[in-house]
């Protein structure tokens, strides 16, 4: 990545503020360090050569305390610009990422601990990058140039040595940048990859000491800290070493401009005045450049999240219709699914129709497609062929946020959040009064267990529903469907984990709530398909044409 990612400036709009206010800053500082030297040569000049007293030189003495002064302000006011601005940014770029990985989907957006990573640690890197290396960066093009233009008129020979010494710097940071890059990005990958598998394996811990495989995940976890500890080390190594010669490079330079003085000096060539303020500039030339190189490697981390993050933003979201959600018939026409990687159809193309108020069940085998055509109408999955339109509409050019507020939906493992069980229900209707959530509740047959609860419906729940047994999940997640009175409802298999009185319950439910509502649920339990005013085969029709073509090749031959 360049010093200073012209992505950065799109994407982060605080940056551009934040480098006006720096280069204005730049500007001031590099103007009162040539103002100090200056007085500082003066002051000494004054008192050695001529011989003056403290009320002679009391006003340089009150001029360079201003100017000290004026240098700690500036300097501090670069800190305070430093943080806002890496503060707004980060926010920015988050704020982004996050809406842009909603926008791509799941699955589409990489696998979720990398943009955990990317959304947490890796953004916050760029503290480092923002407080630290760009105000350096800015001075760097803009002292050495205000030093230069005060010393060249007044010593030739020295604005000479620092203007051919001074790019020495940047050519060995740029070979040290070109060898840096990949290492820090391998680096951050490394973290990626350890903390989705940290998370994998936390989440599935129970399952792998059940099994007796959650030694070997430690051990696993432990190659991948190794591999990172070592990568890190070899970046630090780096890091070091470049410093190091970094501050050797530019100790020389300075050491080259002092002899030169110094001989001219004792010739007679030189005033004191001007040997010392060039004396003084000299070092202040090379320091900005010096301090770049230095923290260039603190910013590194952050420098490859961003691209990363960059990377990411870039991938472009799949077009999305604007236009109004509609009502009416919902037609899937010839519409299959084939997810990446996979050689079989996840949904084998289905050809339907579902009218308004109608209640209808989708059915067939495990894994033929059901819970995919639920996706497809929810517009969380893209048709690979073929479409779904809505009252004559393409659902490919419906506003997802118009159409996703007409639909209620029971996934068939319902995600509930940390948070009170009447927060729960309320997701689909925040502004639910506690009698519309009790009655809720008690349409879904949760009520009784809810009440036999110590907090009822305020009881704190752990993440993702802990505390909860998978069918009392089920009712919860089924309250927030009856609460959200949305007119397009689908559930997947709502009856799954309920014993058969409990079950009977539900049933009676949802077709009261089915009034007024279309409602499409998949179904395997032949209560639920009993309950549907017409069921809908998913995946079958293409086996049998499949067969009957098959049948025919056969009998042919
Ligand atoms: N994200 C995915 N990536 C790859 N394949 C997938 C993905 N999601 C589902 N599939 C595949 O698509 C097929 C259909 O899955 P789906 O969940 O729609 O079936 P289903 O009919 O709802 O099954 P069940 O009745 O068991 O719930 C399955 O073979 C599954 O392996």
């Amino acid at each position: 990545m360049k010093p200073l990612d012209p992505r950065l400036l799109r994407h982060a709009r605080a940056t551009r503020t934040y480098l006006v206010l720096s280069v204005a800053l730049g500007v001031a500082l590099a103007a009162l360090v040539v103002a100090q030297a200056t007085l500082l040569a003066d002051g000494i000049t004054a008192v050695y050569l001529h011989g003056a007293d403290v009320h002679r030189i009391a006003p340089t003495l009150a001029w360079l305390a201003a100017v000290v002064a004026l240098r700690a302000a500036v300097a501090w006011a670069q800190e305070v610009v430093a943080a806002r601005s890496s503060a707004a940014v980060k926010h920015q770029l988050r704020s982004r990422l996050l809406a842009h990985v909603a926008a791509l989907g799941p699955g589409a957006a990489g696998d979720s601990g990398k943009v955990a990573t990317l959304a947490t640690r890796g953004l916050d890197a760029l503290d480092a990058y923002f407080a630290r290396y760009l105000p350096q960066l800015v001075l760097a093009a803009l002292v050495p140039v205000i030093v230069l233009a005060r010393i060249a008129p007044v010593d030739l020979v020295a604005a000479g040595t620092v203007a051919l010494t001074l790019p020495l710097i940047p050519v060995f940071m740029a070979l040290v940048g070109l060898h840096t890059e990949s290492a820090n990005r391998r680096q951050f990958r490394l973290l990626a990859r350890l903390s989705h598998h940290f998370l994998d394996v936390v989440a599935g811990l129970p399952t792998l000491r059940v099994f007796g495989r959650a030694r070997r995940q430690a051990g696993i976890i432990a190659r991948i800290s190794a591999e990172q500890r070592t990568v890190t080390m070899r970046t630090l190594r780096v890091a070091f070493l470049s410093s190091l010669v970094l501050e050797l490079l530019a100790t020389l330079s300075v050491a080259l401009v002092a002899v030169g003085i110094g001989l001219r000096l004792v010739d007679g060539g030189l005033g004191l005045a001007t040997a010392l303020l060039v004396l003084i500039l000299a070092p202040e030339a090379y320091l900005p450049l010096r301090q770049v190189g230095a923290n260039y490697h603190a910013s590194a981390e952050g420098l490859a999240a961003a691209t990363e993050v960059f990377r990411m933003l870039d991938t472009p979201v799949p077009p999305r219709g604007a236009a109004p959600a509609p009502s009416g018939v919902i037609r899937f026409e010839g519409v299959t699914v084939r997810h990446d990687g996979r050689a079989e159809a996840s949904l084998p193309p289905l050809t339907a129709e579902i009218r308004p108020g109608e209640l209808v069940a989708l059915t067939g085998p495990s894994g033929c497609g059901k819970s995919t055509a639920l996706a497809v109408l929810l517009g969380l999955t893209a048709p690979t062929t073929g479409r779904v339109t809505v009252g004559g509409h393409d659902l490919a050019g419906v506003s997802p946020d118009a159409w996703c507020r007409r639909v209620a939906w029971l996934p068939q493992r319902p995600w509930l959040s940390a948070g009170t069980i009447a927060d729960n229900i309320r997701l689909g209707a925040p502004g639910a009064t506690d009698t519309a959530v009790r009655r809720a509740a008690e349409q879904a047959g949760a009520l009784d267990f809810i009440d036999a609860l110590p907090a009822g419906l305020a009881t704190e729940l752990g993440d993702d529903g802990a505390g909860l047994s998978a069918g009392q999940r089920q009712r919860v997640a089924l309250a927030r469907v009856f609460l959200r009175d949305a007119p397009l409802v689908l559930l997947d298999e709502p009856t799954a984990n309920l014993d058969a009185d409990t079950e009977a319950g539900i049933l009676a439910a949802i077709r009261a709530h089915a009034a007024g509502r279309t409602v499409v649920m998949t179904a395997h339990r032949a209560t639920l398909v009993a309950l549907a005013d017409r069921t809908i085969l998913v995946g079958a029709v293409p086996d049998l044409v499949t067969a009957a073509v098959a049948a025919a090749a056969e009998a042919a031959a």
